[in-house]
């Protein structure tokens, strides 16, 4: 059984050392969905706001909201990579997260060596990473190229080598911002069927993404988040609703 706890989150983001322009910060924050406070030195930015959650097997939660609502943040502090500011996050079960999904490659060793290396950082053994190695390489289709350092890949080979490696991994929580961005259209098609059956997996999924067509068909439950506290949360269809209204918009 996997589940999420998360309780009264609150994430700020220190700026140490932003300028004091403060009628300019306060458009920029009327104009996206940020919070900006704090004077000259050190702002201080609203990530998350007190959210709290409980999740678990068979739950699919979309996050949804304006750009700088904390969808991203929340997924980074579900991931365990910030520390709540207050609040706590308790997390059962193995994680594999989309998000920053080509860093961590090591420019100078071939795309073969790449794989055994995130196999490692990700936690496999070297014997699991040998029995997914012909799997891994298949859907690549990269061929001879996966002899050659990783810094000769265009932006695209690089992504289609980290999606094949994390769709190999088995999990128990998906977390995902949208990430079949790069690749050529047949290769999102073919990503597609395997992002599928690699979602399918996973007992808890939780999704960031700007496209409703993405949250109707992979969730079951939505959060609509505004200056990073929650706005409202429930059934998709309605908190889509809320989030096109002129009470969130305003
Ligand atoms: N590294 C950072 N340093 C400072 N502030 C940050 C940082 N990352 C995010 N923020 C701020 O935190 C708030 C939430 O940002 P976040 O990226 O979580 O929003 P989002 O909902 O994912 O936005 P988008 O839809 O644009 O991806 C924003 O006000 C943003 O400016």
């Amino acid at each position: 059984m996997a589940r999420i706890r998360v309780d009264n989150v609150t994430l700020h983001y220190p700026i140490i050392g932003a300028g004091d322009r403060s009628v300019k910060n306060r458009l920029l924050s009327f104009a996206t969905g940020g919070k900006i406070t704090g004077g000259s030195g050190t702002m201080v930015v609203t990530g998350l706001d007190q959210i709290s959650l409980d999740l678990h097997d068979e739950d699919r939660l979309g996050l949804i909201g304006h750009n700088g609502a904390g969808k991203s943040t929340l997924l980074k502090v579900l991931a365990g990579i910030y520390t709540p500011t207050a609040g706590t996050v308790e997390v059962e079960g193995r994680i594999v997260s989309t998000l920053n999904i080509t860093l961590g490659f090591e420019h100078e060793a071939t795309g073969f060596e790449n794989i055994y290396l995130r196999g490692r950082l990700l936690g496999l053994t070297t014997e699991e990473i040998e029995a997914k190695m012909d799997e891994i390489v298949d859907f690549t289709e990269l061929g001879r190229y996966l002899d050659l350092p990783v810094r000769v890949y265009s932006s695209g080979m690089l992504m289609r080598l980290a999606f094949a490696i994390m769709t190999s991994l088995e999990s128990d929580i998906l977390l995902m911002d949208e990430v079949i961005g790069t690749g050529d259209a047949r290769f999102i098609h073919k990503a597609e069927a395997r992002l599928d059956e690699f979602m399918n997996k996973a007992k808890i999924m939780v999704i960031a993404s700007h496209s409703d067509d993405v949250i109707r068909e992979f969730c079951n439950k939505a959060l609509l988040l505004k200056n990073g506290a929650p706005f409202a949360t429930g059934e998709i269809d309605e908190i889509l609703e809320i989030y096109q209204s002129s009470e969130y918009q305003a």
